[in-house]
């Protein structure tokens, strides 16, 4: 990696440019609803003028209370109206306050779910528009779940801050004014003494993001500990082969190691925090004497003593309560670089492309390709060439690891070649227009989906289209040959399937595999249709009526099929074997053992282990 790539050198970039997303999450927010954004600017310039207010009326309470007591010792009558009047008013402002402050949590506590979800649908949006590679990728695994652990809730919490930071800035503003004529050092003083708590909050800040970073492949690491302790499909084993222990310490040490470095972290963060703290304390006691003394030989009134007074402790806390909101800020953009570094993530430009290809009927092509994994160093395929025609079926075999997945993947464009081009009706796969080309593939792989859904949406997967097609589920299953156990469920189609859900009943391998094939052949319109060894589960009888009955039914199309089973592979028109990704040897099945070449000799070997 060069230097300048390395993940430290992209988060100090981040630390210098990360207020630029301020800006975007107050959009964000704006988008989400503008008339609550509009309500919380409004509640929070109510609840930062009124305390101002309050002070000032505290002011004219006193003095009015000492002027009353003046004129009582003169006239001996009460003059108490003037006083109780403006307690009357501080009243007032006291349920404003609390009115405006309610409005704030209320506004802010339905903006959080609103823009949740947004941000949510967002990340989940992305996602289905990267290609399989970026979920192969591990680094970027870790952006997608960064972003998504984190940044959902960080929008509003910068907006919140940004409007926190902004009703601070109003009451300071309105302090500054009534504390400008007690001395302008005054306010000097106030901003002074809790500028190194600030300093101190943005630094603490980037220490905690720079962690959170470097954590997620750990915290990765003790998610995945975490399924394989408590996850059903994973516990068989674990339990049989007494893992356990061993799972539970590693998840332990790697808490642990997480730990020391949060610990380290916040007892840092707060014993600086207690110490800059200190000067803070001791700023706002001299000012406290200083009016004092200012008072005793009478240079300002009792009610202004009590005003300047109030505003200096109310003021100092709000400009710390700024200053937080400012380092927290600093902290939310940090996060939320995170979000846009993963939503801005390079994609695949849509394909604009052709929905017909020149030559109908010419079925597919894979001229002289090859293809490399991004970080292997071997090609998982050497210049494969191959042609399967409509109404062919070709069977890939090939010891594990030899490139029969990898080719079709390139078959359905989840990866494209690093060398040479493969053609459907004679149009490079490139140049067609992705849902086009989509509509016109079926493919099961070995590791299906099994979705925790009902039996017929399970089926129904199959071809988006008729998803919710009752008639169709039928007839695909019939074609799948799993009618016979669908219709002993007690709720039939509607049975809920998988673990995750209440009621939910679990299949055994053979019978999810049934249901896979079912939703292949809901596929009416595909004319390529895949089966990657997703008859495995079943007894080699069993696979081969399946392949029989599946090449009977799909006629004029094309039918490729992965298998580690000779009876069934013997089947199809051609077949390829496949040796560290080249075609080694190819032909009908009959020809192929007339070569006595690998095919012929893996086929005995299997005959005799049938003997
Ligand atoms: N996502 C991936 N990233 C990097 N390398 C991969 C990836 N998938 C497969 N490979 C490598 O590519 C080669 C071919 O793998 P492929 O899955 O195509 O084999 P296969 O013939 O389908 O094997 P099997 O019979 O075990 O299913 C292997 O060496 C494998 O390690």
């Amino acid at each position: 990696m060069k230097p300048a790539d390395s993940p430290q050198n992209t988060v100090d970039k981040n630390m210098l440019g990360v207020f630029r997303y301020s800006r975007r999450a107050i959009d964000l927010v704006w988008k989400t609803s503008p008339a609550l954004t509009i309500g919380l600017a409004l509640a929070t310039l109510i609840a930062g003028v009124t305390p101002a207010a309050m002070a000032y009326v505290g002011q004219l309470i006193v003095d009015a209370v000492v002027a009353a007591m003046e004129s009582y010792k003169q006239d001996q009558i009460l003059h108490y109206q003037t006083a109780l009047n403006y307690v009357l008013l501080e009243g007032m402002l006291v349920l404003v306050i609390a009115a405006a402050q309610r409005a704030l949590t209320a506004q802010q506590a339905i903006l959080q779910g609103l823009l949740g979800q947004k941000v949510n649908l967002l990340i989940l949006e992305k996602a289905q528009s990267l290609t399989l590679s970026h979920f192969e990728d591990s680094e970027f695994y870790d952006k997608l779940v960064r972003a998504r652990r984190e940044a959902s809730s960080r929008p509003l919490a910068l907006v919140n801050k940004t409007f926190a930071l902004l009703q601070n800035a109003i009451s300071l503003s309105s302090f500054a004014v009534l504390l400008w004529h007690f001395s302008p050092w005054a306010l000097a003083l106030l901003v002074c003494g809790a500028l190194p708590s600030f300093i101190a909050e943005a630094k603490f800040s980037g220490d905690a993001f720079l962690m959170f970073r470097w954590r997620s492949p750990e915290v990765r690491q003790q998610n995945y500990l975490e399924t394989l302790l408590a996850r059903e499909d994973n516990i068989k084993e674990v339990r049989l082969y007494q893992l356990g222990d061993r799972f539970l310490q590693r998840y332990t040490e790697i808490f642990i190691k997480l730990f020391k470095e949060s610990k380290r972290l916040i007892l840092r963060r707060e014993s600086w925090g207690f110490a800059l703290g200190v000067i803070s304390t001791l700023v706002f006691y001299g000012a406290y004497g200083w009016i004092v003394s200012d008072t005793i030989i009478g240079a300002i009134t009792l009610g202004q003593m009590t005003m300047y007074l109030l505003l200096f402790k109310q003021g100092q806390s709000s400009v710390s309560a700024s200053l937080t909101a400012i380092s927290g800020m600093y902290e939310d953009n940090l996060y939320l670089s995170n979000l846009y570094e993963y939503l801005e993530q390079e994609t695949p430009l849509a394909t604009t492309g052709q929905v017909v290809g020149p030559i109908p009927n010419d079925g597919i092509r894979f001229e002289n390709v090859s293809f490399q994994y991004p970080g292997n160093d071997k090609p998982a395929l050497a210049n494969i060439n191959l042609h399967i025609r409509p109404g062919h079926s070709l069977a890939i075999v090939g010891e594990n690891g030899s490139g029969k997945t990898t080719l079709i993947k390139l078959l359905t464009r989840l990866y494209n070649p690093t060398q040479g081009r493969i053609l459907l009706d004679g149009l490079d796969l490139l140049e067609w227009e992705e849902s086009a080309l989509l509509k016109r593939v079926g493919v099961i792989f070995q590791d299906f989906v099994r979705y925790q859904f009902i039996v017929g949406e399970n089926i129904g997967a199959g071809d988006n289209d008729r998803f919710n097609d009752q008639t169709g589920w039928k007839k695909a299953a019939e074609l799948g040959k799993a009618t016979d156990f669908i219709d002993e469920l007690e709720q039939g189609y509607q049975t809920q399937l998988g673990r995750w859900f209440r009621g939910g009943q679990e299949l055994s391998g053979g019978q999810w595999q049934k249901i896979a094939l079912a939703r292949a052949f809901m596929r009416e319109d595909a004319d390529i249709l895949v089966l990657d060894e997703p008859t495995a589960a079943m007894d080699a009888q069993a696979e081969a009526n399946i392949f029989q009955h599946f090449q009977e039914h799909t006629k004029d199309k094309m039918a490729i099929l992965i298998s580690h089973r000779f009876s069934t592979v013997r089947l199809a028109h051609e077949i390829i074997v496949m040796e560290h990704g080249q075609i080694k040897e190819r032909g009908t099945h009959e020809s192929l053992l007339e070569q006595q070449g690998q095919y012929a000799h893996l086929f005995t070997l299997q005959a005799q282990g049938y003997k």
